[in-house]
């Protein structure tokens, strides 16, 4: 007599190349097989957590054994495999998993027109934030993986600063690059997170390929005591960039981002002046001491040799930004991608952009869009600034071998 029970559960048996499913319980015929159903159901009992056979196999098995209707699976996140053209994504690869490098936005459509619409413009404030997204989308395993070999590392090259003098631009401007890659926020690791570790440090990079360069920028590191030492702890070797620009419209510039956080801030005037009758100027006031560039470079130079510092004009990243930045493609020892082609002049912001950026399909603008207020300052303020910073950028122009041009204008 033949005693049919429910299937409950299935088994899968490899032989050789070829996977079998076999119902837990099966067909009793007879009181012989009775033992072989008992042991079989403890043996279910102790697994009944799996969840289920990944997507794969299940095709595969419902194929071998033509069993049609299955109750579908809970399938482990970590077990499936998406298919996207030729390549496979692992889902929950981790951190090291690799992905696509994007293509080089060149086939422009705007650049092929010859016109830029600025109303198409993507003004980023925070270019962070776009980054920090295209992270979490590797993270989710959204971009092609291309090779096993990405992993997060510790950055060749840094932005080192200085702070107001167009860094943001020159890290845009690199990233169109297809070997450099370059973490979102500013890291400030060894001004603000040193006591983490190098290993946070890593950890805060976008994973590369061997090939590509992981660049990181923050700009106050170029002024901070202390940081060329762990710096030079870090990678003897590094490359280290540095934007400089004429100290006095630094200064401006830098004064308009702090009154742009503190409403209260006294005049640039009264700041800047120890002795407004004397015109004694405040040396210990960041936002000029920071224009004293051969002072943090002398103590940069102290760990690292000249050569292994490429200076970049900040008046030339805005008048020549194709030629500024193929410099910098040269000092990293890369192939000059990034070329005029890729770069427009808004004529609204006054400032070069990007065409367009390869994740967003949108032009990209550094900064806000609006209008910039300087502080109103008195012409004797402007000739007063000029005198203090004169003997420092000759200095500096005497270290670099570069003369900047910020004192040509009487
Ligand atoms: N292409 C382009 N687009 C926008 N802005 C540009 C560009 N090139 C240089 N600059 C100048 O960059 C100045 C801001 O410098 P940073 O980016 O180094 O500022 S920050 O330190 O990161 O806050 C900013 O200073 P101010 O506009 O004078 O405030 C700009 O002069």
């Amino acid at each position: 007599m033949t005693d049919m029970k429910k299937i409950r559960f299935w088994w899968i048996f490899r032989r050789g190349k070829k996977k079998y499913l076999v119902p837990s319980t099966v067909c009793i015929c007879g009181v012989g097989t009775i033992v072989l159903v008992a042991i079989l159901n403890v043996f279910s009992a102790v697994t009944r957590s799996y969840e289920g056979p990944p997507h794969s196999i299940l095709n595969t098995t419902r194929f071998v054994t033509g069993v049609r209707k299955m109750t579908s699976p809970r399938v482990r996140p970590t077990q499936v495999k998406r298919e996207t053209s030729n390549v496979i994504l692992d889902i929950d690869e981790g951190p090291e998993a690799a992905y696509m490098i994007h293509d080089l936005p060149d086939t422009d459509r705007h650049a092929q027109s010859g016109q830029i619409p600025e109303t198409d413009t993507f003004y980023v404030d925070d270019y962070e934030k776009i980054d920090e997204n295209a992270q979490k989308s590797h993270e989710r395993g959204k971009l092609q993986k291309i090779s096993k070999g990405a992993a997060k590392r510790l950055p060749k090259a840094l932005i080192i600063g200085v702070r107001r003098c167009g860094t943001r631009a020159l890290l845009t401007f690199l990233r169109v690059h297809p070997d450099i890659r370059a973490p979102g926020p500013e890291v400030h690791f060894f001004d603000k997170h040193y006591h983490k570790g190098l290993e946070w440090y890593r950890k805060q990079m976008p994973a590369t390929l061997s090939s590509q360069l992981t660049i990181e920028k923050t700009p106050s590191y170029y002024v901070i005591k202390g940081v060329p030492e762990k710096v030079h702890r870090m990678a003897k070797h590094i490359k280290l960039i540095v934007v400089v620009r004429d100290p006095v419209s630094r200064a401006f510039s830098d004064y308009v981002q702090l009154a742009s956080k503190h409403s209260d801030i006294r005049t640039f005037e009264e700041l800047a002046f120890l002795n407004n009758a004397t015109g004694l100027v405040d040396t210990s006031w960041s936002v000029l001491c920071n224009g004293v560039y051969s002072k943090s470079l002398v103590r940069w130079l102290q760990y690292f040799s000249l050569n292994q510092i490429h200076f970049v004009s900040g008046e030339r990243l805005v008048a020549d930004p194709a030629g500024e930045i193929a410099k910098v493609q040269d000092f990293l020892g890369l192939k000059r991608i990034i070329t005029s082609k890729h770069l427009y002049f808004n004529k609204t912001r006054g400032f070069p952009c990007v065409k367009k950026h390869e994740r967003h399909g949108k032009p990209r603008c550094v900064g806000v869009n609006g209008a910039k207020h300087y502080p109103t300052v008195t012409p004797r303020l402007v000739k007063r600034l000029r005198d203090f910073y004169r003997p420092f950028n000759k200095r500096f122009y005497e270290i670099t071998g570069e003369d900047f041009g910020w004192d040509d204008h009487k």
